[in-house]
């Protein structure tokens, strides 16, 4: 469905940030992007999105080179950014935020105004109740919702279109620990329901285990480890993984014990 193929990349001047990527989505399994800071995992995901192109190989969605102007390309694979703060237009109603993919990508049916209005309406109503929001959410801007609620405003926003993919960024790293649980909840609910196949970057693995049949693991640049979630967290073959899963407990007692 979504897929890069031996992608390299650089920003302007500087040295190879990836280097022969080769990752690919599989309808219904979700992708997880896992690595240390720095290791390019963002920057995959900007060339998924159609954000970035590659300097060396193809991105390929649904078999062909991506298009990112292509309508069903912008229709299908979507967006969820970390920080709900900045992602979303805090001069705009949380019903406008929703409806504007509805918009730009020319999905309302063709009629008066007051009917594309009432269709609009409609579609943000039924995204904003599947992220668990009431419908008069819609009249609210987003400085008059809670960080987890903002991040389901983003997510309504992400799942109007009847998306196939959602490509999200660290999703929760903003959130508090119960917020979190919550919003991981959501967006494995959505897998289910709406069938959409979620592609994550986390640097927490709790999530990539709830959300993501498949890991991808990421160093400096390059794909170390990939296969089913469960054997590359359950039995890492390469040593960069089990560094990263040897961090976890050491993270969590840590914040346990709070500072020395
Ligand atoms: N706009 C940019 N211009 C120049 N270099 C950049 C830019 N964005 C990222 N980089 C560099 O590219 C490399 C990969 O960054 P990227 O954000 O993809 O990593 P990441 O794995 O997502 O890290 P993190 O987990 O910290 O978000 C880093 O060395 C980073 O400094």
């Amino acid at each position: 469905m979504l897929a890069a193929h031996e992608v390299g990349y650089a920003y302007r001047g500087g040295r190879p940030v990836l280097e022969e990527v080769s990752v690919s989505v599989t309808p219904g399994r979700g992708l997880a992007l896992v690595g240390e800071s720095g290791a390019g995992k963002t920057t995959l995901l900007r060339l998924l999105l159609g954000l970035a192109r590659p300097a060396s190989g193809r991105v390929l969605f649904d078999g062909a080179e991506l298009n990112p102007r292509d309508r069903a390309f912008r229709r299908a694979v979507q967006p969820v950014f970390q920080d709900p703060y900045s992602s979303l237009d805090p001069r705009r109603r949380a019903g406008r935020i929703v409806s504007e993919p509805l918009r730009s990508l020319g999905l309302l049916a063709p009629g008066s105004r007051a009917a594309r209005r009432e269709e609009a309406a409609e579609r943000v109503a039924e995204a904003l109740r599947s992220v668990g929001l009431p419908a008069d959410a819609a009249r609210r801007y987003p400085h008059e919702f809670s960080g987890g609620q903002r991040q389901r405003v983003a997510i309504a926003r992400a799942i109007v279109s009847g998306p196939r993919v959602l490509l999200a960024d660290e999703p929760v790293s903003a959130l508090d620990v119960t917020t979190r649980v919550r919003v991981v909840e959501l967006l494995g609910g959505l897998a289910e329901t709406h069938g959409v196949t979620v592609v994550v970057v986390s640097h927490d693995l709790a999530v990539v285990a709830a959300l993501c049949a498949d890991t991808a693991v990421i160093e400096r640049g390059r794909v170390v480890e990939q296969g089913r979630t469960a054997d590359v967290l359950g039995a890492p073959s390469h040593p960069y993984t089990r560094r990263l899963l040897d961090s976890v407990p050491r993270l969590s007692r840590a914040a346990r014990l709070g500072p020395p």
